[in-house]
């Protein structure tokens, strides 16, 4: 059943396991768990449900990046001032809604290296997340679908590489460009940028088509794909939305270890709060900053910084809220002689109203496929760079990429303002394999109040160089022979390095991949859970989100997050056989 309103779950109900977050991961969980009729699931969600007021920006493919921040989708959270993006405090969008992130993402789906899954099981001491291991969960959560315009994908993807019966509905783009042939064409002509037929395969570098969370003209979420389904053909599994965790509630101890499996809920700062005890386990599945948020309200997190905000430690864990990682992102722009479909439609007005009402007409159009980009390329930096003699590879292994390169036909921007008139080619670099660090901490024990975020983006010098060579990269492409009668001149002129610092310090942003903050390692002064994701030194608890993971994978976080949430599902099943 569906509940809004935590003043009506039922106070009878028993649960098995309370899965807090109707997130990406967590839907995955919650369903997978359900399958099994013995045991009844309730899942505790803060946001709101997945349609009605706007939930045309949540499912339109193109609105997608207008569902934050900013809206009654999103968390709206703030970093403090970025050293090294001239102080400021950059929006940090999270989805507040069922499907978590993946309702309010920008789609994009790519498994990532397979150095990162074999490196995130050495880490957690269980070659079960190993990549030969885990690929089944990809096809699991997977069912490639055709593309939107009909056209022949032939050679844009390896077809056996993909699921074709999973939930989550994937796609090649479903709108093709006036750069796509542009952009293939590089990868014949100069052997910096070669063709990767798909990089799904474990190996993503070079130059791939894209591929998306789209099903048809609409957005497939962990809410529509596991979510919703679950709840409406199982009665084991309840729902309650619009109810935030307060905190998790010791519920007694096994021998000295805390046992947690209390939940405390409640609407908002000041109603009534409201409390259920899972008799198995409690599933945190909070994200980046819910989940490192909920243990130190809980008082499981590191003393001191517990004590500083008047709350008790149950539990001495140094590493929670440690460890913020995310990937920047800096977008550079070039004039083109084009007619581009992008443009005029961003600027809103006249082209936007035609395309809402084509994509309402027909199902089809600009609006209905994603606007990031139609290719996706991943490169390391050459071996013998000396950004990485300097500083060491802080990749996970070589097929795991540095940093990625993705090409809109259009002004693509996160943060600055499109120009009034003319047609623009944009390339968007991203540094994947980043070394800064960052935290999250507590403002106060009011669990209303937003945490601290501070990811301190390109804080170090690998990060920034890192960024240089890709912006000289993204030059490179944008100069090749393919692109000559369409780049007209430099939009963003970027000449010197410094010009890419200042040029950097002024508009690099996040791309919303935070993630480690209550990460996996198998000794607990280094890490909050262990290889399973228990929470270390406390019993009921488990951790299965962003959070969890060791380190960032390297490019785009949701596919790998479904994978791993797919194979958590199934280690908690074989933890209760
Ligand atoms: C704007 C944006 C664009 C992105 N674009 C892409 C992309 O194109 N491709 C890609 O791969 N990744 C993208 N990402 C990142 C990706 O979506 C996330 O890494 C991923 O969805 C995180 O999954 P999660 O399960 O850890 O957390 P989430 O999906 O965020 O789920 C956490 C859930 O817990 C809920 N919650 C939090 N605290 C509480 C509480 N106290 N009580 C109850 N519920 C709570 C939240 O409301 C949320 O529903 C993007 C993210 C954003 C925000």
């Amino acid at each position: 059943a569906i509940y809004n309103d935590p003043s009506k779950l039922p106070t009878g109900n028993k649960y098995d396991f309370i899965v807090i977050g109707a997130g990406t991961a967590g839907n995955v969980v919650a369903n997978r768990l359900s399958e099994n009729p013995k045991w009844k699931i309730l899942v505790i969600e803060a946001g709101r449900y997945n349609e009605g007021f706007q939930d045309e920006l949540i499912k339109i493919p193109f609105l997608g990046p207008q569902a934050s921040p900013g809206t009654s989708f999103d968390w709206n959270y703030t970093t403090i001032p970025q050293d090294a993006i001239n102080n400021q405090n950059i929006p940090f969008p999270r989805g507040y809604v069922l499907g978590g992130s993946s309702s309010t993402n920008y789609m994009v789906y790519t498994r990532c290296s397979k150095n990162d899954y074999d490196h995130f099981g050495e880490i957690a001491g269980d070659d079960g997340w190993s990549w030969d291991k885990i690929l089944p969960y990809a096809f699991k959560n997977e069912k490639h679908v055709p593309p939107n315009d009909g056209h022949d994908e032939t050679g844009q993807y390896l077809p056996e590489l993909h699921g074709t019966d999973g939930p989550l509905l994937t796609s090649l783009p479903g709108f093709l460009t006036d750069i796509d042939d542009r952009v293939l064409a590089v990868t014949q002509q100069d052997p910096e940028f070669p063709y990767n037929p798909d990089y799904d395969s474990g190996n993503p570098i070079g130059v791939s088509w894209m591929h998306s969370t789209i099903g048809g003209p609409l957005r497939s979420s962990s809410a529509t794909a596991y979510l919703i389904p679950a709840v409406e053909s199982r009665s084991n599994i309840d729902l309650l939305y619009n109810a935030q965790v307060t905190r998790l509630i010791q519920s007694g101890k096994a021998g000295t270890v805390p046992v947690f499996r209390g939940v405390e809920f409640a609407r908002s700062s000041r109603s009534k709060r409201y409390a259920v005890t899972a008799t198995k386990e409690v599933v945190l599945s909070a994200g980046a900053f819910g989940t490192p948020q909920l243990l130190l309200l809980s008082g499981i997190g590191p003393k001191d910084e517990l004590s500083q905000v008047g709350i008790q430690a149950v539990v001495d864990s140094p590493q929670v809220g440690k460890n913020l990682v995310d990937h920047p992102l800096l977008p550079i722009q070039w004039t083109a002689n084009s007619n581009n479909t992008m443009d005029p439609i961003l600027r809103g007005g006249d082209a936007l109203e035609a395309g809402i009402q084509e994509y309402y007409d027909t199902g089809k159009g600009r609006l209905a496929a994603n606007g990031v980009s139609n290719h996706m390329a991943f490169f390391r930096l050459p071996d013998d760079s000396p950004i990485l003699s300097a500083n060491g590879d802080p990749s996970s292994g070589g097929t795991a990429p540095h940093y990625e390169l993705a090409f809109g036909n259009g002004f693509f921007t996160t943060s600055q303002p499109i120009p009034e008139s003319g047609s623009y080619f944009s390339i968007i670099n991203v540094v994947v394999s980043p070394t800064s660090r960052g935290t999250i901490t507590l403002a106060s024990k009011d669990p209303f109040a937003h945490p601290i975020i501070d990811p301190r983006l390109l804080e170090t010098e690998f990060d920034r160089q890192t960024m240089i060579y890709s912006v000289r990269a993204s030059q490179r492409f944008a100069a090749s022979q393919a692109f000559d009668d369409y780049v007209t001149g430099n939009y963003t002129n970027l000449i010197t390095d410094d010009d890419i610092l200042e040029y950097m310090a002024q508009w690099a942003t996040t791309i919303k991949h935070p993630f480690s903050t209550a990460r996996v390692n198998t000794d607990p002064s280094q890490g909050v859970v262990d290889g399973q994701l228990l929470v270390h030194n406390v019993r009921g608890l488990r951790v299965v989100d962003a959070s969890a993971w060791p380190f960032i994978p390297a490019g785009h976080p949701q596919a790998p997050l479904y994978i791993f949430a797919e194979r958590a599902a199934d280690v908690i099943k074989a933890a209760w056989a």
